[in-house]
């Protein structure tokens, strides 16, 4: 894996150095709008009007950042409106790879993973120079697309999922709102939470290069699940009786708790299924219409195994576990 400098592709791992071991993500960089009548948020900038069949994602179905554009756009109807491209799960020296005959001679094609119908690139750093031919920082998905101007209009998939949950609504019919105005306050209160000590936390815990570092990652996290056990307790979901996008953004990250992150990060004090609350609130959204078809433990397994080779340089894939999400999950 890398980064592009200068719009030159450069093969390398993630430096913890100058930070006592601490992992820390870069921020994204293309931070587009699109909008539903094709104003620019601010002025002077860029616009793009939704519109039907214009954008695409590219998106690894592995990775939890990408994994909430794609629960968007299914529960906001809007797959016949934005098509989706899927990299290849194993994430090595060219970074993420489309599915073809440039593969690397390692990484080798897992079903369910596409070539690159729409721009004809063999690795997604491609996309980010065609974008933005000097670009500087990482290559990562998701990337929303314009068909129209050729660009990047986002690579943060906090803003991808909002501008989904509304800005297409006029175009789908589907006006379910999963930041309804009344609860914003607390849904950003969650999320900021639960990004710093749970999504971004197994990573910090995972990409930990000193002792230190990941026992305060591996600290915060647990306490942070103890309390969203705690809230479980007598909600529903996160902010009452309403699936909002707190949820949706913790979702992904206890998707793959049990599978990958108890193991290959080291986040073992307990797994999901030990706690009842959260284990069945797993199960309830995990069972929604449509969810379950945007999750694929092959791809999450594969990639974080054998990408990882710092972590893991065998590349061993473990065969389990074996996870329970279709039984009665008992929140109604
Ligand atoms: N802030 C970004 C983060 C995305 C991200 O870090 N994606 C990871 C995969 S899970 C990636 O593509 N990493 C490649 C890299 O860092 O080189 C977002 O939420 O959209």
């Amino acid at each position: 894996m890398g980064l592009l400098q200068n719009g030159q592709w450069v093969d390398q791992w993630y430096s913890t150095k100058d930070r006592d071991g601490q992992f820390q993500r870069e921020e994204s960089s293309f931070r587009h709008w699109i909008t539903a009548d094709g104003q620019p948020i601010k002025t002077g900038e860029t616009p793009f009007k939704a519109e039907k069949g214009r954008y695409h994602l590219y998106v690894s179905l592995a990775c939890p950042w990408a994994h909430r554009t794609l629960i968007f756009r299914v529960l906001k109807g809007l797959k016949d409106f934005i098509s989706v491209i899927v990299v290849e799960p194993h994430m090595l020296g060219n970074g993420w790879e489309f599915a073809g005959r440039k593969q690397s001679k390692l990484a080798h094609h897992i079903i369910g993973a596409d070539r690159d119908t729409l721009n004809q690139a063999d690795y997604l750093y491609q996309i980010y120079q065609k974008a933005q031919a000097n670009y500087n920082g990482r290559v990562t998905v998701p990337v929303l697309w314009d068909k129209q101007n050729q660009t990047i209009v986002s690579n943060e998939s906090s803003e991808i999922i909002r501008m989904l949950n509304s800005e297409f609504d006029q175009l789908t019919g589907n006006e379910l709102d999963f930041y309804p105005r009344h609860l914003r306050q607390q849904i950003d209160k969650l999320n900021n939470f639960i990004y710093s000590t749970i999504n971004n936390g197994v990573y910090k815990a995972g990409f930990a290069t000193t002792q230190t570092a990941y026992n305060q990652a591996y600290d915060a996290l647990f306490d942070a699940l103890d309390k969203i056990e705690r809230i479980l307790e007598d909600k529903r979901y996160l902010t009452g009786s309403d699936l909002t996008e707190a949820d949706l953004r913790l979702f992904t990250t206890l998707i793959r708790f049990d599978a990958v992150y108890v193991g290959h990060f080291k986040t073992n004090m307990k797994r999901i299924v030990d706690y009842s609350n959260l284990q069945g609130y797993l199960k309830d959204i995990y069972q929604r219409p449509g969810v379950a078809s945007t999750v694929n433990f092959e791809h999450i397994k594969q990639h974080y195994y054998f990408s990882h080779d710092t972590i893991n340089p065998t590349r061993i894939v473990p065969n389990g576990p074996v996870l329970d999400l279709t039984s009665t999950h008992g929140r109604g």
